[in-house]
C-alpha cells in the first residue's frame, strides 16, 4: 500500500489508469514467470472522489492474487508447524545469493534463513511506486509536463549515440516494443541478447534513461546538497533495487571532454529568445531545471538470481553450496524503466509544489504562470 501526501485537488485519477501503470511495469522480454500468474488488483482507498483528487493524501492498495498461496507462510499469527512441513515453497533459504539482499539481510536481523528478508527486499514493492508515481504524472500532466522513459542497453547492446530522442507521442510505441527500446533494430538485437542469455542460464542488466518535456526552468537549487534537482532524482533512481549507477545528461562522457565540448553555449535565436546550442548537461545546470528536457540514466546490474547459480555458503550446514534459485525475470531492465519514470515524477511534483505551492492544480497552474510571465524580457528563453 502507498499513500502520497501533498496532491492538491482536481488532478485527474482513475484506479483504471493507475493499473494501467501497473501493466506496463510488468512489460518486457525477459520477465519471469511470475509476472504472468501473478495480478495487480488496485483499490484506491482514499484521497479521490469521482476520479478527481481532493487535496488530501492519496492512498492507493495494490493487492496480489498470489497471496492466498502464501497466507500460513507469511501469516502474521503462529501457525500449526504441521501445516507449514507440508508446504514445500516453505523450504528453509539458506543458501543465500551473492548480489542479493539475502546474506546480510540474515546477519543484519539475525534471522537463520532468507525468506523474511528476499519478500522485503524484493522489487515487488516498486509496483506501489510506480502507482504513486501515476498519481505525480497525472499532476505534472495536467500542468504541461509529460515524462517519457526508454531502455537504451540491455548488457552491451547499445542504441548507438545521436539517435532521436522519443517524445511523449512515442510512449505507446514504446509499450509496444519488447524491450522498451526506441530504435527497431537495437531492439532486435536486445531480443537476441536476451534469448542468448536465458538459453545459458545467465542474467542481464542495462540502461535506462527519462525524459521530461515541458519543465520550467529554476526547479531544485543552486545552495542545498538535499534539495538540488539533480541529488535528489539521482536518489531516488538509486534507490531502484540493482541500480548502480546514475548519469544526469552526458554524465560520465562530459567527464572526458574538455570545457568547450562540454558545455551548452547560450545564444540568440531568431526570435530574440535565449536558447542553448546543445543539451549536453540533461536539462539541470546547478542543481536546478534549465528549462530543457531532462534527461537522467539509471543503470541496472543483472538479476542476483542466476539460474547457472553461483557460489555461496549453506548457512545451515557451513558447506560450499550453490545459491538458490526457484525462478527470476532474467532481465527487469524495461520494468526497471517504468519504475525509474515513476520516481522521477515523484520528485518532479515534489519539486513543482515546493517552488509554486497550491490547493488546486489550477492555483499551481496560475502560479507557474505568474512566475514565467515576471521572468524579464532580457532572461527570455526556451521553457517560457
Ligand atoms: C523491476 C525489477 C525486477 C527485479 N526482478 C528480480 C528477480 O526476478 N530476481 C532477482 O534476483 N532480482 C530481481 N531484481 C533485483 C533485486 O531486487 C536486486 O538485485 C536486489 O534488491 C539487490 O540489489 P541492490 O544491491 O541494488 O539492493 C529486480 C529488480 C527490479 C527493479
Ligand atoms: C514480483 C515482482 O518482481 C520480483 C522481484 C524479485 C526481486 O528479487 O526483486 C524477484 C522475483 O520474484 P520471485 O523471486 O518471487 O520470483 C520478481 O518476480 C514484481 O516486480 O512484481
Amino acid at each position: 500500500m502507498g499513500i502520497i501526501e501533498g496532491v492538491p485537488a482536481g488532478v485527474e485519477i482513475t484506479s483504471g489508469q493507475i493499473a494501467d501503470s501497473l501493466a506496463r511495469r510488468r512489460l518486457g522480454y525477459g520477465r519471469g514467470a511470475r509476472m504472468k500468474f501473478e495480478q495487480d488488483v488496485v483499490t484506491i482507498l482514499g484521497g479521490v472522489r469521482h476520479g478527481l483528487t481532493q487535496g488530501g493524501p492519496v492512498a492507493v492498495q495494490v493487492a496480489n492474487t498470489e497471496w492466498p498461496k502464501w497466507e500460513q507462510i507469511m501469516a502474521a499469527d503462529p501457525v500449526d508447524p504441521e501445516v507449514l512441513a507440508d508446504q514445500a515453497r516453505n523450504a528453509p533459504l539458506t543458501r543465500p545469493r551473492p548480489g542479493h539482499a539475502d546474506f546480510t539481510g540474515m546477519q543484519k536481523y539475525g534471522f537463520d534463513e532468507a525468506r523474511p528478508v528476499l519478500e522485503r527486499a524484493s522489487a515487488r514493492e516498486t509496483a506501489t511506486r510506480v502507482a504513486m508515481g501515476t498519481v505525480a504524472s497525472q499532476f505534472l500532466k495536467q500542468l504541461g509536463i509529460e515524462l517519457v522513459s526508454h531502455t537504451v542497453s540491455i548488457a552491451s547492446v547499445t542504441v548507438p549515440e545521436g539517435r532521436p530522442l522519443p517524445v511523449p507521442a512515442n510512449v505507446i510505441a514504446l509499450d509496444a516494443d519488447p524491450l522498451r527500446c526506441f530504435d527497431r533494430e537495437t531492439s532486435d538485437a536486445m531480443v537476441a541478447e536476451v534469448d542468448a542469455a536465458h538459453k545459458e542460464g545467465e542474467t542481464l542488466g542495462g540502461v535506462v534513461e527519462v525524459l521530461a518535456y515541458g519543465l520550467p526552468p529554476g526547479l531544485g537549487s543552486y545552495v542545498h546538497w538535499d534539495r538540488r534537482l539533480d541529488s535528489r532524482l539521482a536518489a531516488a533512481l538509486m534507490g531502484i533495487q540493482a541500480i548502480k549507477g546514475v548519469e544526469v545528461g552526458d554524465g560520465f562522457l562530459t567527464a572526458a571532454r574538455r570545457g568547450s565540448a562540454a558545455h551548452d553555449e547560450i545564444v540568440k535565436d531568431s526570435d530574440g529568445k535565449i536558447i542553448r546550442t546543445s543539451n549536453r548537461a540533461g536539462g539541470i545546470e546547478g542543481g536546478m531545471s534549465i528549462g530543457d528536457v531532462l534527461r537522467v540514466r539509471a543503470a541496472m546490474k543483472p538479476i542476483a538470481t542466476v539460474p547457472r547459480a553461483l557460489r555461496t555458503v549453506d548457512v545451515s550446514t557451513g558447506e560450499p553450496a550453490k545459491a538458490h534459485h526457484q525462478r527470476s525475470d532474467v532481465c527487469a531492465v524495461p520494468a526497471a524503466g517504468v519504475v525509474a519514470e515513476a520516481m522521477v515524477a515523484l520528485v518532479l511534483a515534489e519539486a513543482v509544489t515546493e517552488k509554486f505551492g497550491g490547493d488546486s492544480v489550477a492555483e499551481t497552474a496560475r502560479n507557474i504562470k505568474g512566475y514565467l510571465d515576471n521572468i524579464p524580457a532580457s532572461l527570455d528563453s526556451i521553457g517560457q
